[in-house]
């Protein structure tokens, strides 16, 4: 069968030559408009994009013969990968490729930002000459704090510590042996922002990495920080960067990435301060990355379409799994779990057990998949699904070890999660009612029965009166509805953990009143509407 593929954006030469090695047709158009995609898009088979592309589930509508899209490079956030999935569309794109280039770059807007280098450049090009105004600071013996101690901003901290730069990273996922292994001390955010000298930022942008360092917490920086952004556009928050500058706090920022690329003109009038630097998204724009990016897209792209790997992938297993009426119930189960698991973990949680009772137990490989989903949905930049899930934990060096029990006395099904010694918590197990009604069903012994959904508040408290009425009266107070509560204890007068879920999101703020309440101990807030 012979297929046919559309490159979009500026992608290295090399994709051709290997999608015509293997005998695909290609056509290249880089400046496409979306009018012109939706009609062009019914011809392909196959489309490559970097991320001037965005490809909506509108797009994705009017393409008829559409079997996959491949991303040269990381962000996959121009891409609708649920309409992909929902139409049966592999996404695929290229986790390494430009991983080194980006690090680069990085190094080069700290020593640029450090030494005033875009602006004095700019001065002498015009005709002047002022080498005071240009006076910089060295980074030698300076601190870098790093948020995200994945595979760019590993590459960062190698690089910056021969450079004598003293480094800390903040990321609640990142292992003790990957950081040890960089000599890199890991600290909680607000400890990193009162030490850091330079702070450069290597997450995707999620809810909890979106807007990091704002006007709101300025005063946890330490004064005069320099930060680094050639992530994501909207990580620090952009409206405040030129008031951050102007009232001290931050002494400079360098940015490659932004919320709306090119940016719009409020962002043009932002960049527009002296002391913010900026380049048009060049992280991955080298020849080295782009010709890896490209060759390794082009490989794994044919592949996918001949049937013979699906590497690189980031939905595959899911879409056969989609059309599996037996699986799904105990898919969503496991993924449900796993999320609650990672919540109500200790930081740096990195070995886990899962043990499998009753007729899912069958399934047990597929719902380690889906636990993992669930586990690092909070965590990684990649949409990690079915398929990139184990391959996402392995290289998290995560330990897991996977159980199977008989029959269950008292349920049909069972999934339990074991969190280990260390944890608050440690060993949660749910199960699936009907068709879609997913339960926790006992924790650490106690039976509790909550709906794996929503927001949930979970305790342990002293089983002695008043208890639930001081936190209902606590919630009552702050206009926090309790949708459904459930008690585990083992007998009178003993401890017990309580299960409440609420009818909205909770912040910090609302919950300091509840955990301050004499008697409520280890004290847990689960969200189960994002990432879930
Ligand atoms: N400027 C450019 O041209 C490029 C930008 N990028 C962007 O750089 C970012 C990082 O890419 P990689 O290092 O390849 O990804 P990665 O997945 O290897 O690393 C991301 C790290 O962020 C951590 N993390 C997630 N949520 C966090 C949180 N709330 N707080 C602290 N840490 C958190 C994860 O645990 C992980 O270690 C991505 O957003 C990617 O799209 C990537 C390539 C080129
Ligand atoms: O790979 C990524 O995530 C990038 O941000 C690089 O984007 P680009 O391919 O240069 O448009």
């Amino acid at each position: 069968m012979s297929f046919s593929i559309l490159i979009l954006d500026n992608v290295d030469p090399l994709a051709e030559k290997v999608f015509e090695e293997r005998g695909i047709k290609v056509t290249r158009n880089h400046n496409l408009s979306g009018e012109e995609l939706h009609r062009e898009i019914k011809k392909y088979d196959g489309i490559v994009v970097r991320s001037s592309t965005t490809v909506s589930p509108e797009i994705l509508q009017s393409a008829e013969k559409l079997k996959v899209v491949g991303r040269a490079g990381v962000g996959v956030d121009n891409i609708d990968i649920e309409a992909a999935t929902a139409r049966g569309v592999l996404v695929m794109n290229t986790p390494d490729g430009n991983t080194v280039s980006t690090a680069e770059h990085t190094c080069g807007m700290i020593l640029a930002i450090a030494r005033n280098i875009p602006q004095s450049v700019q001065k002498v090009k015009s005709g002047g000459w002022d080498r005071k105004k240009y006076m910089g600071t060295e980074v030698h013996n300076k601190t870098l704090g790093i948020i995200g101690l994945g595979k760019i901003g590993g590459e960062v901290a190698k690089r910056m510590k021969k450079f004598g730069m003293n480094i800390k990273a903040y990321d609640p996922f990142a292992s003790v042996e990957k950081a040890d292994s960089l000599n890199v001390e890991l600290l909680e955010l607000d400890e990193l922002l009162g030490v850091a000298d330079f702070l450069t930022v290597h997450t995707p942008l999620t809810e909890k990495t979106k807007g990091l360092v704002s006007m709101d917490n300025a005063d946890k920086l330490k004064k005069g920080v320099f930060l680094i952004n050639c992530a994501r556009g909207g990580i620090y928050k952009e409206e405040d960067l030129p008031r951050l500058i102007d009232e001290g706090y931050v002494a400079g920022v360098a940015v490659d990435a932004y919320s709306t690329e090119p940016p719009n003109a409020g962002l043009y009038e932002i960049l527009e301060h002296p002391n913010i630097i900026c380049t048009p998204h060049l992280g991955a724009s080298t020849e080295e990355a782009q010709e890896k990016v490209a060759e390794q897209i082009a490989y794994q792209m044919s592949d996918a379409l001949e049937q013979k790997s699906f590497k690189g992938s980031l939905n595959g297993k899911s879409i056969s799994l989609t059309t599996n009426k037996e699986v799904q119930p105990y898919l969503e189960l496991a993924q449900r779990l796993g999320s609650v698991a990672i919540q109500l973990a200790p930081e740096h949680a990195n070995e886990f057990s899962f043990e499998y009772s009753g007729a899912c137990s069958r399934f047990s490989d597929v719902l380690t998949d889906s636990i993992l989903k669930g586990i690092l949905s909070h965590h990684v930049s990649e949409a990690v699904n079915l398929i990139n899930a184990r391959h996402y934990a392995d290289e998290r060096g995560m330990k897991i070890k996977e159980t199977k029990a008989g029959e269950t006395k008292t349920f049909n099904d069972l999934i339990t999660i074991r969190l280990g010694e260390g944890a608050e918590y440690q060993n949660i197990s749910a199960t699936v009612f009907g068709e879609n009604d997913y339960r926790i069903v006992e924790i650490d012994g106690y039976g509790i029965e909550l709906r794996l959904e929503g927001d949930i508040v979970m305790y342990q408290n002293v089983d002695k009166p008043g208890m639930l009425a001081g936190v209902s009266s606590t919630m009552a107070e702050q206009g926090i509805n309790i949708g459904s509560l459930s008690l585990g204890r083992t007998g009178k007068g003993s401890n017990a953990i309580t299960a409440i879920s609420v009818d909205k999101p909770l912040d910090e703020e609302e919950l300091e009143p509840i955990i301050g309440i004499d008697g409520v101990n280890a004290l847990k807030y689960i969200s189960l509407t994002n990432g879930k």
